[in-house]
């Protein structure tokens, strides 16, 4: 049978028994200790685990570099069955890792994590006795849409050990490495983040379970990139994309005319001044589908966009418009099913002298924004992210949207923000 690690990539303890206690009811058979819950609570954390679960696997997810003997014995000492130690550690940790494993009567797990040939390595491992090798995607990799079925299928049918699987791991890609050949897969944040722990992790087992039972499964639809990114930032605010770039990227002195209108899109870039509208209106030829014009005009008491090119915008189906500069008409603009971010409001214009120029890099709401940049603007503000670095944005942010998601949860259930995050005990030390 195909085991199911839940990894508790907490570092609440209480937190990680009470969804351990739930992805065990939803079919877990493995505990991990998560090497943050580690980090924050010591060997407390394992014990604790094997205190509230003492019939199922704990693992103790180490990441040993070095002092392997004494790691393991710790962590076997305080009741884990499997202690997880890192693959580009040297030889002699690992061996070290392994007399003592024996020595305790646990398992010894070998993270594949960050190692550029992971083939090779397994042979080597293997050679020196390893019987369990985790094929593993750390989570930075995975936000730039690294895999560790990727890594899986460089390893080849069969490495002579077991073979964990870990990374970004959802009950569709959980299939596809059991189908891969994979015999316990690992799974954290689908499942830790998720607001009902118990059917996350009940979905990984069907899933699983139904290859066991030779199902019928095709390989997984793969989403580009592109389509990925505009999945989650038509999903997440702009406050989470905010908490994903370390509050970079947020525009100031521009902001919604009309609440409860979102833009996601590509930017066309535009600068003008002094309400000079030719080259405005000139970029919405220029743009495509979806796109979004973002425009500096320098001035935010003369308007350089109104009624006539709104209509003429929505024509084109643009997702939105965002100035740094003053718009006008409004009453027309209300009618016209386009979003608009402005800096101000005014009734007089400028003239279309033709100054400035499209997509070039501006400057909008004190943001550099280049020709297509990805745009996301709602009631809270908006951002710009930089299309060199969007899938792994988008990605985090999607990390920030399932993690408030959860808490919110925990606090739909009674307790307070301060208590779930345990803020005093966060708090900077004085
Ligand atoms: O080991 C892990 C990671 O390095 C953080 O410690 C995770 O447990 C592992 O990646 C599984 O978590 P997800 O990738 O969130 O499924």
């Amino acid at each position: 049978m195909v085991l199911i690690q839940v990894a508790l990539d907490v570092v609440e303890l209480d937190r990680a028994l009470v969804i351990a206690k739930e992805a065990v009811a939803g079919g877990a058979d493995w505990v991990e200790a998560g090497t943050p819950l580690i980090k924050s609570e010591g060997m407390n954390a394992v014990r604790k685990l094997k205190e509230a679960f003492p019939d199922k696997t704990i693992l103790a997810d180490m990441k040993t570099m070095d002092a392997g003997a004494i790691e393991v014995e710790m962590a076997a000492k305080s009741g884990a069955g499997v202690v997880a130690v890192l693959g580009r550690a040297d030889d002699i940790v690992i061996s070290e890792s392994l007399l003592a494993a024996k020595k305790y009567g646990v398992q010894l797990m070998v993270d594949l994590i960050s190692i550029d040939d992971p083939a090779a390595r397994a042979e080597e491992l293997v050679r020196l006795g390893v019987d369990l090798i985790n094929i593993h995607v750390g989570i930075d990799r995975q936000m730039t849409g690294k895999s560790p079925l990727e890594v899986l299928a460089k390893l080849g049918s069969s490495c002579g050990a077991k073979i964990a699987v870990a990374g970004g791991l959802k009950p569709d890609t959980a299939k596809e490495a059991v189908l891969m050949g994979a015999d316990i897969v690992i799974v954290g944040s689908y499942i830790t983040n998720s607001d009902h722990v118990e059917n996350a992790a009940r979905a990984v087992r069907t899933a699983v379970d139904g290859v066991a039972a030779g199902s019928k499964t095709g390989t997984v639809g793969k989403k580009t990139q592109e389509e990925e990114i505009f999945e989650i930032f038509n999903r997440v605010s702009s406050s989470n994309i905010s908490d994903a770039m370390h509050r970079k990227g947020a525009m100031s002195g521009v902001s919604t005319l009309f609440p409860g209108r979102k833009i996601v899109g590509r930017a066309v870039t535009v600068r003008t001044f002094g309400g000079d509208w030719a080259k405005p209106v000139e970029a919405i030829d220029m743009c495509g589908k979806g796109d979004v014009i973002v425009i500096y005009n320098g001035d935010r008491n003369i308007a350089m966009w109104g009624g006539l090119a709104t209509k003429t915008a929505v024509n084109k189906k643009i997702a939105g418009l965002v100035v740094d500069g003053a718009v006008r008409d409004m009453d027309e603009m209300k009618k016209y099913d386009l979003p608009v971010f402005a800096a101000n409001v005014v009734p007089n214009a400028g003239d279309p002298k033709g100054l400035g120029e499209i997509n070039c890099e501006i400057k909008c709401g004190g943001q550099l924004v280049n020709p297509g940049d990805f745009i996301v603007a709602d009631d809270s503000g908006i951002v710009v992210v930089p299309k060199e670095k969007a899938y792994e944005i988008a990605r985090r942010s999607e990390e920030v949207w399932n993690k408030e998601k959860r808490i919110l949860d925990e606090i739909e259930r009674g307790q307070s923000m301060s208590s779930v995050l345990e803020l005093l005990k966060w708090e900077k030390q004085k």
